[in-house]
């Protein structure tokens, strides 16, 4: 499968730390899912912020679409950025709380309004309206369109995260830990979402986590990261393979514990 997204042998240190990553490197194909997971601290966060554009590495390259993301200025790195958007873990923090959610939904279309995702073609003319479609997607109803998230529960605010990052029609989504802040019963919820809106709408992701259950049930390949590299890459059914990474086997003895 072609790849989408390609990562190449990235570094990046903080001053004169040591480096929070270390020459990582994998691809994302088209439509595929690559879970990645490792514990507190391991750089699974700072690897987002590279590829999202919002931290530049010391070395390596973020090729998107056969493009250097890093190499792009003005309008085509605005170009590139809408094709990779993001669900962080915290949806309080995420929206806005003096918006109404079908504001928030809608939002990223207003910066973009020469952007025309295909679910969106009949109702491009009208903001409401494209919000209304965008969170039928979540499944959030008209009828609580004119809440504000502080009116709705903490799974329901996580739709209207996803709506959000679905808005422009990415060919990633990049999925920081979307489900840590949520009760456990809602988590299966969101994550049964995401998987649905993949297929539907032939999304990749990066799909980040410290939970190894979530990652496998969500990815194609996982990838395993420790203090900054990239220590085993495989596909999700060979979790339990006895070739795995030392660490790999320890994170998976620590759940079955
Ligand atoms: N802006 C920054 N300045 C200095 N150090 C940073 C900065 N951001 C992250 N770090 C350090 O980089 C390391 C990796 O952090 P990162 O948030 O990427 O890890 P993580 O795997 O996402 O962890 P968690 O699962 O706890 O979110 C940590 O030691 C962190 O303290």
């Amino acid at each position: 499968m072609k790849p989408l997204l390609e990562v190449k042998q990235l570094s990046l240190a903080y001053g004169d730390d040591s480096p929070v990553l270390a020459d990582v490197s994998f691809t994302i194909s088209e439509g595929e899912c690559l879970g990645l997971v490792g514990e507190s601290g391991s750089g699974k966060s700072t690897l987002a912020k590279l590829i999202l554009g919002l931290e530049k590495p010391d070395q390596g390259e973020i090729i998107l679409n056969g493009v250097h993301f890093h190499a792009l200025r003005g309008r085509a790195l605005r170009d590139a950025r809408k094709q990779v958007q993001v669900v962080f873990q915290d949806p309080t923090a995420s929206l806005n709380p003096r918006l109404p959610i079908w504001k928030t939904a809608v939002e990223p279309l207003e910066n973009y309004p020469e952007v025309v995702p295909a679910f969106l073609s009949g109702v491009r003319d009208s903001s409401r309206n494209m919000a209304a479609v965008l969170l039928d997607k979540v499944g959030i109803g008209p009828e609580l369109m004119d809440r504000y998230p502080y009116q709705l529960s903490g799974g329901q605010r996580q739709r209207v995260a996803i709506a959000r990052g679905l808005s422009l029609q990415p060919k990633l989504l990049v999925c920081d830990e979307p489900t840590s802040s949520l009760d456990v019963s809602i988590q299966a919820q969101i994550l049964n979402l995401l998987k649905e809106l993949k297929d539907e709408l032939k999304l990749s992701y990066l799909f980040i986590s410290h939970e190894l259950a979530s990652v496998r049930f969500m990815s194609d390949r996982i990838a395993v990261l420790k203090d900054g590299k990239l220590v085993d890459v495989f596909v999700s059914e060979d979790l339990l393979e006895d070739n795995r990474h030392p660490h790999t086997r320890d994170m998976v003895k620590a759940v079955l514990e």
